[in-house]
Order: C-alpha cells, then sequence, then structure tokens
C-alpha cells in the first residue's frame, strides 16, 4: 500500500466518503482498509474499534495512506474534552469531533486545543467538528427528550453555534444541509451519517438520505458504514456509491 507522504495526502481531494469502520475486530478492519484505496474514501474509526483497538490501529490506517476520522464525539466539561481532542490531533487524524450540545464554553476549548497542535508530516490541521442532533433520532424520540421544536430547528441552532465557536462544521443528516447551508453558507463542513443507498435498510436510522440526493443538498462529506462494510462485495458496493455521486 501507499506510504504516508504528502502525495499520498493529495489523492483525497476530491473524495467524499468517509467508511465507518463498525467492525468488532481490527483485523476486518485492517482487511477492508486492504480492500480499498485512499482515493476512494477515507476511514471512520468510531467507538467500538476504537475502544478495542485504540490509536496503534488509527496509526496503521494511516500508514496505509488513508485519513482517519476519529469519531469518538466527547462530551464532557471544557477542560476533559480540549486534552482529549489536543491527544487526538496529536495522533494526526484527519477530523475528530464533540457534541456541541456540551455548549460554546467547550467546543472553544477544544478548538484552542488542536489549534495548539502543529500537522505532521506534511498533513492538514486536524479538523474539528461538532455533533448537532444524531441521525438516528425521530421527532417523536426527540419530544421525549423533553425538547420542544423541531430537530431541523435545533440542528440549526447547534450548528449556529458551533459556527460562532469557530468550528470547521458540524455532523447532521443531510435533510438539514439545505436549510444550513442557506442560513450559515458555503464555508463549513456538513458531515453526514444516515446515508442509505435506494431501496437499503434504514437499520437504526431514522433521518436518511440516499448519496446523491445528500450531495445536492449541500452535504460535505458522506458517513457511509453498513450498506458498504456488509455487502457482499464491499468493494463493488463503495465504487457503485461512489460511481452515483460522480460530478457533484
Ligand atoms: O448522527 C450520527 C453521528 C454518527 N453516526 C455514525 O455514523 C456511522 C453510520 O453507520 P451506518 O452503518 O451507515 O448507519 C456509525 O458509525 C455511527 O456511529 C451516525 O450514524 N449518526
Amino acid at each position: 500500500m501507499a506510504e504516508n507522504n504528502q502525495a499520498d495526502y493529495e489523492v483525497h481531494t476530491n473524495c467524499r466518503v468517509l467508511v465507518a469502520l463498525d467492525f468488532n475486530n481490527p483485523q476486518d478492519a485492517l482487511a477492508f482498509a486492504d480492500q480499498v484505496s485512499p482515493s476512494q474514501c477515507r476511514l471512520k474509526v468510531g467507538k467500538e474499534l476504537f475502544t478495542l483497538a485504540g490509536p496503534q490501529l488509527v496509526d496503521q490506517l494511516q500508514q496505509k495512506g488513508f485519513e482517519v476520522f476519529l469519531d469518538l464525539k466527547f462530551h464532557d466539561i471544557p477542560n476533559t474534552v480540549a486534552a482529549a481532542c489536543k491527544v487526538a490531533a496529536e495522533m494526526g487524524v484527519w477530523m475528530v469531533n464533540i457534541h456541541a450540545s456540551g455548549g460554546v464554553k467547550m467546543m472553544q476549548a477544544a478548538k484552542e486545543a488542536v489549534a495548539s497542535v502543529a500537522p505532521k508530516n506534511g498533513r492538514a490541521k486536524t479538523k474539528l467538528i461538532a455533533v448537532t442532533v444524531l441521525t438516528s433520532t425521530s421527532e417523536q424520540d426527540f419530544a421525549q427528550l423533553g425538547f420542544s421544536g423541531s430537530i431541523e430547528q435545533q440542528v440549526v441552532n447547534l450548528a449556529k453555534l458551533t459556527y460562532q465557536a469557530g468550528l470547521d462544521g458540524v455532523v447532521c443528516s443531510a435533510r438539514e444541509a439545505e436549510v444550513l447551508r442557506r442560513t450559515i453558507g458555503e464555508d463549513f463542513l456538513l458531515v453526514t451519517p444516515g446515508i442509505r443507498p435506494e431501496g437499503y435498510a434504514k437499520d437504526d436510522q431514522t433521518r436518511i438520505v440516499t448519496p446523491r440526493q445528500a450531495l445536492i443538498n449541500g452535504s460535505s462529506y458522506l458517513v457511509i458504514g453498513r450498506p458498504i462494510t456488509k455487502a457482499e462485495n464491499p468493494q463493488l458496493a463503495l465504487q457503485q456509491i461512489n460511481q452515483s455521486i460522480k460530478g457533484l
């Protein structure tokens, strides 16, 4: 596989798919990485895999030339979240995230911590984004939590706070991408899970959108797990998704 140098990072420019490596062992994650190329996708390491395999696995994926989104969704007091984000930035990950509902002070502390880390090996500065409302949450779930108003209103509210705190973008559903582009503008990353190709099962997601429609709505990056990793031929599933969004 490709070595970890500047040239490897340039191949990612047009790559919009972030594959969620939600495997229950590091061997399967590494085997998946060996079937695909950094020009086709970036890789997302989430809570299960990181708890199992930690920074060593992240490093192995980076050594294979992949940019890694460390999806640990930190949510704690400002000092704790800032310290965790600093460690993530020192690992050289492409992107890390926190929960916007932790508040502006927490987001600002995290931002300062990430900014204090000098990027290494020709990489770009680690991007810091904030989760608004999880894509598994329905309007009914949202009301049950005691919120009044719609999910869309809350996503816009949290995205505005995230923008004011100086972060690079948010995690939201692609259903909210259009309104966020109208209210916040183009210079803000919209990272959207809950992506389902036409006809694919919803699983536990509720606010789903197809890959093509998500980009039309204004998504910057598509987070896709099971439709690729659980496919009979994951490499082909990724290729087909990339084909379906070509030119967007
Ligand atoms: O709001 C959110 C935030 C994060 N996720 C993560 O994205 C992937 C989605 O996987 P699928 O298999 O495509 O449903 C998963 O790792 C989640 O932890 C999210 O779904 N929604």
